[in-house]
């Protein structure tokens, strides 16, 4: 069996396309690389949020899904949106890798929570605020691009430090430069944070579908992914709206911590529900409504205004 493997072509995605390569081989499936350009890779001179968050690193892999030139998609799962078109769906999430957050610098020394003031680079929204509610002293700068272009940046002078997923700094090799990890109970990552998912059209042949998940699936990963993706889900939360959730997945026990912080930090909304696996998705439902219901509802409206604008 043969596996045609859409991948965006920055470094942190053909790592991750690469991983799944493995995961294939691993079984005696073969597989190839075609890389495509999103939108995202291509436009660096504007924000994300202003962009439009809709599928801006995802749209051109499922056109792709979709006309067979590619059997499946690899995708940071962060990176997917939260409602798929209903033709294509995620047939795997691969096990997580630790969800932090972490400070990245030339100068190892730097600390969050030592009071000293400094600059730190973000495009993320989520970071922005969380930065913002907990870090006050810190100066925040808007930082896009891939993550060799982020250092380089941060090498110009443009700030002192990054703040950036774990995974991605691990999987690139800068494990060196990381100055602290960012607690979870306060800088809760994003939904997704950690682990690759793949992306197929309803076309892909079942036996195809079947080897792929079974080789690549992380059924304990999976099943908080879904808890968290069906809190995004109700949230309608794309990538440029802080939304954030991490769910544990222990002995079929799903405990979901998520919520919402405004644009500028001010107020952070943060729940946690517990209950079964199996009804991982209604547990979603469930934590989001209840941050709806506690004001919520204001504050998306306050952010999609802002957004707009
Ligand atoms: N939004 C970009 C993105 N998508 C996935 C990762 C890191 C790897 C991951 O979380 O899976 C990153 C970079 C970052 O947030 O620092």
């Amino acid at each position: 069996m043969h596996i045609k493997i859409g991948t965006r072509s920055s470094r942190l995605a053909l790592w991750q396309a690469e991983h799944i390569q493995t995961c294939l081989e691993a079984g005696g499936l073969t597989s190839e690389l075609v890389l495509i350009e999103t939108k995202g890779d291509l436009v660096l001179d504007r924000s994300l949020a202003k962009i439009g968050s809709k599928g801006v690193f995802t749209q051109e892999l499922e056109d792709q899904l979709r006309s067979g030139s590619i059997d499946i998609a690899v995708h940071s799962a962060k990176d997917l949106q939260s409602t798929l078109p209903p033709d294509l769906s995620i047939i795997a999430f691969t096990e997580r890798e630790r969800v932090n957050d972490v400070l990245v610098s030339r100068n190892t020394t730097l600390s969050l929570t030592s009071g000293q003031p400094f600059v730190v680079g973000t495009s993320s929204t989520r970071r922005v605020a969380m930065l913002r509610h907990f870090c006050p002293h810190i100066k925040v700068v808007d930082m896009r691009g891939n993550l060799q272009t982020r250092l380089r940046k941060l090498d110009d002078g443009q700030c002192d430090a990054l703040l950036l997923a774990y995974a991605g700094v691990h999987r690139m090799h800068y494990d060196d430069l990381i100055a602290e990890y960012l607690p979870i109970e306060d800088f809760t990552p994003a939904v997704g944070q950690g682990s690759v998912a793949i992306e197929a059209a309803d076309t892909l042949p079942i036996g195809k579908l079947n080897a792929i998940r079974q080789l690549t699936n992380h059924e304990s990963t999976e099943g908080a992914l879904k808890a968290e993706r069906a809190f995004l889900r109700r949230l309608e939360g794309g990538c440029s709206i802080p939304v954030f959730a991490l769910a544990t997945n222990i002995n079929d026990q799903i405990s979901l911590t998520g919520g919402l912080i405004d644009l500028d930090g001010q107020q952070l909304l943060r729940e946690t529900i517990v209950g079964p696996v199996a009804q991982a998705e209604t547990i979603g439902h469930q934590l989001a409504e209840r941050i709806l219901g506690q004001g919520g509802d204001e504050i998306l409206q306050a952010i999609r205004h802002q957004l707009s604008n």
